[in-house]
């Protein structure tokens, strides 16, 4: 199975592992017809390889990085030696799935033992975290109970989609049945959800839980991706901790299962708590955001001149998709409705929107549909569309204002700039991420953010727009 023109998961012909690809005798064989009608569409069949040749590049470095024991994908086994049932894996490979990732290496084993033990995983953004969870609940699972049986809770209603159409691909050859707990989803008088997997956003899943449409007896896994937000006082900590209130941990016991790239000390010994005995997965600072994510920040004069560097990126924008981060949902109406007046095609998508037109818009950026997209932290976390090869920091992230030293030394939100990033560079694929730095407050906070990842940010010259537009190809290849 491969990802569909939705950006979710369809069956697909046939996977070819990376090894076999070279051995493909034509990989377009139309274009060795040499007919008028084929003469007349070179473009088609051009774009055709190239499509072959790029699928075929990211599938030989992809082989590559698991073979490297130090990349987060590497690993020594296969996921036949992981413990997995046999039409659970028939679902991973029909994804396209060759070899585990690290995490998934070091996790599974831990996540399927039994007795059943709470996890805290870390890993970097993109390296295949969901698969290690959403196998644990597809494995915990009875089918022949009509119950609910697991409950993923995520950080927003696009995540919450993403997860469940991975929980979908890989149960694709078992009987689950799946529901959504994300506003508007369900009518207001369901009674009984029997689904097994339920996932949703804290806030919807509390709500289904206290009028009891959702019956606890029987729920044994429960999931927090993006754990770390979910259990942030500053964030949905509260109705998270609203949920767990619901589910009974001792009969039958419960697994929970938090997943992060971060876990920042703040959250760490809360969710020491929160999973208690938990077999521990983490990373160091330093690994804390992928290699393959190379990031560069421009010097812009002031707001006015960062929408313009904006309007200048467009181009470079469109070469595969991009994402533009910005602080405030008024930021994101704004400069997407000045581009389109200037005749740019840009998406806007922030939590103002309703649902049905969030559905909408994310829906159209995974088909490829749009391909800049404006937006604030609503998407920051966990969304995964591969074709994304530039994430643009329009604002830099900041952290709440509670958390303030002072009013004018406003902190940069270090795990957010993480995750925004991780948006591009998926799964080993190359991304860059490029950050507006317009006055003194601003660098200080870029400054800050390269500290404490560890990882350098490189000037881009903007004043000649040629050689920044060269600099940046070359960093994207
Ligand atoms: N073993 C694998 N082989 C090939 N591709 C994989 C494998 N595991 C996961 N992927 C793909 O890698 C991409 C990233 O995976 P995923 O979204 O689970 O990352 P993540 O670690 O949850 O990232 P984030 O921290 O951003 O949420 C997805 O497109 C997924 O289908």
């Amino acid at each position: 199975m491969e990802k569909d023109a939705d950006g979710f998961y369809t069956p697909a012909p046939v996977a070819v592992p990376a090894a076999e690809a070279e051995a493909q005798p034509e990989a377009n064989p139309e274009a060795k017809l040499e007919d008028e009608e084929k003469a007349e569409a070179p473009t088609e069949s051009a774009v055709n390889t190239d499509l072959i040749n790029s699928t075929f590049e990211v599938s030989v470095t992809l082989a590559d990085q698991q073979a490297d024991s130090s990349s987060p994908l590497y690993s020594v086994k296969t996921f036949e030696e992981l413990g997995l049932h046999q039409d659970l894996l028939k679902g991973i490979y029909d994804m396209g799935f060759s070899k585990p990732s690290k995490i998934q290496e070091r996790a599974l084993p831990l996540l399927l033992s039994n007795p059943p033990t709470n996890m805290i995983g870390q890993s970097q953004s993109g390296t295949g975290k969901t698969a290690a969870f959403v196998l644990t609940m597809l494995s915990r699972v009875d089918f022949d109970l009509n119950k609910p049986q697991a409950l993923c809770l995520a950080p927003s209603r696009e995540l919450a989609r993403q997860i469940m159409s991975v929980v979908i691909a890989m149960g694709k050859f078992t009987s689950v049945q799946t529901e959504y707990a994300i506003k508007e989803n369900l009518p207001r008088n369901a009674t009984r959800i029997t689904a097994q997997i339920i996932v949703g956003t804290p806030g919807t899943m509390t709500d289904l839980l206290r009028r009891k449409v959702i019956d606890t007896s029987d729920i044994r896994v429960f999931v927090l991706d993006e754990a770390d937000n979910m259990l942030d006082q500053d964030g949905l900590g509260d109705q998270t901790i609203r949920v767990k209130k619901y589910v009974p941990v001792i009969e039958p016991p419960l697994q929970t299962i938090l997943f992060s790239a971060t876990f920042p000390d703040h959250v760490r010994a809360f969710a020491s708590k929160f999973a208690p005995n938990a077999n521990k997965i983490e990373l160091q600072r330093e690994e804390l955001s992928v290699d393959s994510i190379r990031q560069f920040y421009m010097d812009c004069r002031d707001e006015e001149h960062k929408y313009d560097i904006l309007v200048t990126l467009y181009t470079l924008l469109t070469i595969g998709q991009s994402i533009i981060f910005c602080q405030h949902r008024r930021t994101a109406d704004r400069i997407s409705a000045r581009m389109t007046a200037e005749g740019h095609h840009v998406a806007s998508l922030h939590g103002a929107k309703d649902a049905t037109e969030r559905d909408q818009i994310i829906d159209r950026f995974r088909e490829g549909k749009e391909k800049v997209l404006i937006t604030t932290n609503v998407i920051a976390r966990g969304i995964d569309i591969l074709q994304v090869n530039m994430v643009v920091n329009y604002d830099l992230p900041l952290m709440n204002e509670r958390n303030h030293f002072r009013p004018d030394d406003v902190r940069p939100d270090v795990e957010t700039y993480i995750h925004r990033i991780g948006r591009t560079g998926r799964f080993g694929r190359k991304g860059i991420s490029v950050n507006f730095v317009h006055d003194r407050k601003t660098w200080q906070q870029m400054q800050q953010i390269e500290e404490q990842t560890g990882k350098k940010i490189m000037r881009i010259e903007t004043n000649d727009i040629d050689v920044m537009e060269e600099k940046m190809r070359k960093a994207m290849k």
